[in-house]
């Protein structure tokens, strides 16, 4: 097993994106990873051992100080997914919807939720299994939502530089429309505790290897014009990324133009991407959940000011919300990756998101829009690549390439054996994982099979910047 801090070799088949309609398969591949995390070269087509003979010398590594991790025929490296939209918080809610929508649903289960984690032990035990629970679907990064509270908030970022988690951890931010008991007293006292939480965040890890802050005003509607000015102010001042929902739900949206007219945003037009951009907060550092019911105007300003887009497929089917039109926004040319959006959305599962992004893609070509369909090779592009850029990751991680970082999961799934049993599961005892490959299937549609039937089952190992984050025994 590859150890932390040693430098290491994985060698074996490796799939990953190499454009939004295309995956690259590299076989007897070797890809070599520093002990910082790095990867240094990445060997095509090439036997381990006299590769590992030219190459050691080279990098300037021992072989008595080097791991090798080797996989099977049929098992696959895929880089880590990115889940770009998610509430830490709300996971032990986690199908609990029943027939809400966004603005029900909000008061009814969220709000007194994301309240009762100001209990330090209750705050501890929900984040600690969130962490583990996406990492063991391969989520090697995630923008988390945390709650108003500055303690818990902390504690969120403690847990995931602690277990190696890459995250974007960001204090809700809201100061209005929601129980006085879950919400920021003024502006200044929302800023204050966002300021306090960055400090924090920026003090375990200066350098954000592993986690970094992110600006969080909730949505539009909790929080006031003064709020929203003042964190667009920070964004500019920190140089900070910004996260917020937009667009989600059109009670939603019906508010918003209510709370926040021209006149008092100074904005051109009533729209929702409008009064985010008034304030500041609609940058290129900016991810947007939802983008549901955009306007041409608004994906045009979002695609101009360099905003990016999390696409919530779950959440924007488990809270009846919409289809978005992912094609659409990607064709304007706006930067789209997945979000799990847990709660509203079900499952922790970027893998799941990637599933729901194909169907919910089609009921959009079934609406009349043949051309929105989404490919297997798209959606895995956007748990990838996409959510990396959405997050503003593109240099480290995404993909295998020289000066990127070793964030990873081994893909293992079901083969099975000419008498119908899986191998290395003996007749009659219960079988591991929900995929079933026969052989004669070719890579493409292995990757198929796994994206419509895979699950935690087949990620056997997780790593994040070269350290082994989880592994299923
Ligand atoms: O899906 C969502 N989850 C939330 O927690 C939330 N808050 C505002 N808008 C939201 N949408
Ligand atoms: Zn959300």
């Amino acid at each position: 097993m590859a150890a932390d801090k040693k430098n290491t070799v994985f060698y074996g088949t490796f799939i990953h994106s190499k454009k939004l309609d295309e995956l690259e398969y590299l076989h007897n591949t070797a890809v070599f990873v520093d002990s910082n995390g790095k990867i240094l070269a990445v060997e095509r087509d090439c036997d381990l051992d006299n590769i590992a003979t030219t190459l050691f010398p080279k990098l300037g590594w021992q072989a008595g100080n080097v791991a090798t991790e080797k996989i099977k025929d049929g098992q696959f490296f895929f880089p880590g997914f990115i889940d770009t939209h998610l509430h830490a918080s709300q996971y032990p809610n986690v199908g609990i919807f029943g027939k809400s929508t966004l603005l029900d649903w909000l008061n009814r289960y969220t709000f007194p939720l994301e309240a009762s984690l100001a209990d330090p032990a209750k705050a501890r035990a929900v984040y600690t299994r969130c962490i583990r629970k996406t990492l063991s679907h391969g989520t090697t990064c995630a923008a988390y939502y945390a709650t108003v509270d500055v303690p818990s908030t902390n504690l969120l970022a403690d847990l995931c530089a602690a277990s190696g988690q890459r995250a974007l951890v960001g204090r809700v931010c809201m100061d209005q429309l929601s129980p006085a008991w879950y919400r920021d007293e003024s502006p200044e006292a929302s800023v204050a505790a966002t300021r306090a939480s960055i400090a924090h965040i920026r003090g375990i890890d200066p350098a954000m290897e592993i986690v970094r802050p992110v600006i969080t005003p909730r949505f539009a509607p909790s929080c006031s014009a003064p709020l929203l000015r003042m964190l667009g102010e920070l964004a500019r001042e920190t140089g900070l990324p910004v996260q917020t929902h937009i667009s989600e739900n059109v009670g939603e949206i019906a508010l918003v133009k209510e709370l926040f007219p021209p006149a008092l945003t100074g904005a051109a037009d009533e729209s929702y991407a409008g009064v985010y951009d008034a304030f500041g907060l609609l940058t290129d550092k900016t991810i947007l959940a939802h983008a549901v019911h955009l306007s041409e105007g608004e994906a045009e300003l979002i695609r101009e000011r360099g905003a990016k887009v999390s696409h919530c497929p779950c959440s924007n089917s488990a809270i009846t919300s919409g289809a978005a039109r992912v094609r659409w926004l990607i064709e304007k040319g706006v930067v789209c990756g997945l979000g799990t959006d847990m709660s509203g959305g079900y499952s922790p599962s970027v893998l799941e998101a990637a599933r729901l992004a194909a169907l919910v893609s089609r009921h959009v070509a079934m609406g009349g829009d043949e051309g929105a369909k989404l490919s297997v090779e798209e959606v895995l592009y956007l748990a990838t690549r996409g959510g990396a850029e959405v997050v503003g990751l593109e240099k480290k991680v995404g993909g295998f390439e020289v000066g990127k970082e070793w964030d990873a999961q081994l893909v293992a799934l079901g083969e099975v054996d000419v008498d119908g049993t899986v191998k290395g599961v003996e007749a009659g005892e219960a079988e591991d994982g929900n995929v079933d490959v026969f052989g004669w299937e070719s890579w493409e549609e292995r990757v198929a099979k796994w994206l419509f039937n895979g699950d935690d089952r087949n990620t056997r190992k997780v790593w994040v910047k070269g350290r082994l984050v989880h592994e299923r025994k």
